[in-house]
């Protein structure tokens, strides 16, 4: 049968990046997605905006929820410190697989724990399984209706403290409405949009962050 799109976006990097340099993983995966197939990236544009926010924060943990093929995961990890670490959620067993060999072609798989499962299953997990206290930095970029009851099961399960930062993916396409609603409008949260586009298109698209005050 055909190859999966992940498939051919592993080859573009395996074809034009070079083993050890996460910018050219980066750099192949856009080009191949801009010019050859879209992809559900954060991409290039919002990608620099992820890139500024992780340079603000420099956390030591990072919870990233939705993997596809490791994009974003090696847009982060290429910005930690030795010592820090991104724990990555993906729910589809044939992404995750795709996405451990673009990030041990990045070189960067001593940063990064890829997790096989569903939000719901694993983040009740968390502190037990990675002996994580609360991430400082949470990127959502998973099931848009998964961003609300997900920033909840963090907060219930004390994984998220005075300080941490929430960057979440798609408020406006594909939209995240009950999740933007709720971080505009609870006292706990101080939130702040970038306007930018949807990948590799002009549509219009952005990512919200939102810093949580503490109870
Ligand atoms: O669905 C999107 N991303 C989520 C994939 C969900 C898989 C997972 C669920 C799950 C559950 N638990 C743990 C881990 C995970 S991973 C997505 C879609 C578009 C898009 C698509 C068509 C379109 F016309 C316009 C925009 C753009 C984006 O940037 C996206 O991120
Ligand atoms: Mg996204």
């Amino acid at each position: 049968t055909r190859t999966s799109r992940p498939q051919r976006i592993l080859k573009a990097v395996q074809r034009k990046a070079t083993v050890g340099d996460p910018q050219s993983v980066i750099t192949a995966i856009d080009h191949f997605c801009r010019h050859r197939e879209w992809a559900m990236n954060v991409g290039d544009e919002k990608g620099s905006i992820l890139d500024s926010v992780v340079n603000e924060v420099s956390p030591v943990t990072v919870l990233e929820l939705g993997t596809y093929c490791g994009y974003s995961t090696v847009r982060i990890a290429r910005l930690l410190p030795p010592g820090a670490c991104v724990i990555t959620l993906e729910f589809n067993p044939d992404y995750a697989a795709i996405a451990r060999q673009v990030i041990k072609w990045s070189g960067l798989e001593d940063k990064v724990q890829l997790v096989e499962g569903a939000s719901g299953d694993c983040i009740p997990w968390m502190k037990e399984h990675f002996g994580v206290q609360a991430f400082d930095l949470v990127f959502l970029d998973h099931w848009k209706e998964r961003y609300l009851p997900d920033t909840k099961l963090l907060e219930e399960c004390g994984l998220i403290q005075k300080g941490t930062v929430l960057l979440a993916d798609n408020v406006i396409c594909p939209g995240t409405p009950d999740y933007l609603e709720y971080v505009r409008n609870s006292p706990r949260y101080n939130s702040h949009y970038y306007r930018s586009h949807l990948e590799y298109t002009k549509a219009e698209d952005g990512l919200e962050k939102s810093v949580f005050l503490g109870y």
